[in-house]
């Protein structure tokens, strides 16, 4: 059998905001993983396939080689660490920020000075951790999978520390962001022992990326990225 390329990705906003760029390598997924219940997708090329998984999974499979590249958001890649992953590109999609949040109307000044202790509920807790650090602000910190927004109605957290795009969902359940972490967007990571084992089917499908978000990006953007390109 013939070398395979396997990509990583997640379902739902990873993998639509990233049709159009595979469509730009020439890759074209045979099935649509919303409709189908196989984790392992052929494409229109039989030298390509796709592998679903969590989103958060996404660095580990490529960390280890079951995928040799995928495409992960920053706040993961961040939380895992990368380790054993090069980074090539910033692609500009699933754009968000990682905000800190509590309920409309909580003092958060006064609730984060010297000497007091702050209860963070998240699912990034070492992005957290280090925000937190940072400022010399005492956290406790909540691990947790999701729903973060209902951790400070229910009195499980004074503050939250998550992802926010429209502000919907802190507008829907009365909490309001009070600071700004970090710009999220998800990168293009690849196995660094692939790059130099596959790199002639790797190479091709990195630089349609790059074609792509080129070709995407308006030019203000494109200069903020070049700042962070050895993240
Ligand atoms: N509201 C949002 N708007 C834009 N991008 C987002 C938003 N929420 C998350 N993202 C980005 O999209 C990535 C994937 O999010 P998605 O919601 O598909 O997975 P998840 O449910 O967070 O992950 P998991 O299934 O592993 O818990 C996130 O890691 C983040 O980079
Ligand atoms: O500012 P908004 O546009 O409202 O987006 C913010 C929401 O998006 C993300 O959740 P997501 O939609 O991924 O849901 P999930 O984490 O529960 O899967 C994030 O965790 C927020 O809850």
């Amino acid at each position: 059998m013939s070398e395979q390329l396997t990509i990583a990705l997640s379902k739902g906003r990873i993998f639509d905001e990233t049709l159009p760029l595979l469509a730009v390598a020439g890759i074209v997924p045979a099935e649509d993983p919303e409709q189908s219940r196989k984790l392992i997708i052929a494409t229109n090329r039989e030298q390509v396939r796709l592998v679903i998984v969590r989103a958060t999974d996404v660095p580990t499979y490529v960390q280890y080689g079951a995928a040799d590249l995928g495409i992960a958001g920053k706040d993961v890649l961040t939380e895992h660490g990368g380790e054993g992953l090069y980074q090539p590109l910033d692609l500009h999609i699933a754009r968000c920020r990682m905000m800190v949040a509590v309920r409309q109307g909580f003092d958060y000044q006064a609730a984060s000075q010297p000497g007091r202790r702050l209860r963070v509920a998240t699912k990034y807790p070492d992005i957290a951790a280090a925000h937190f650090a940072a400022k010399g602000v005492h956290v406790d910190i909540i691990k947790l999978y999701g729903s973060m927004e209902l951790a400070p109605l229910v009195g499980l957290s004074d503050a939250i520390v998550d992802l926010v795009s429209t502000g919907g969902t802190l507008k829907a359940n009365r909490l309001e962001a009070v600071e700004h972490i970090a710009d999220i967007s998800s990168r293009l990571v690849v196995n660094k022992a692939a790059l130099k084992t596959k790199y002639a089917l790797l190479e091709p499908v990195i630089q349609a990326f790059a074609r792509a978000v080129a070709s995407d990006t308006p030019t203000h953007d494109k200069e903020t990225d070049n700042e962070h390109s050895a993240d």
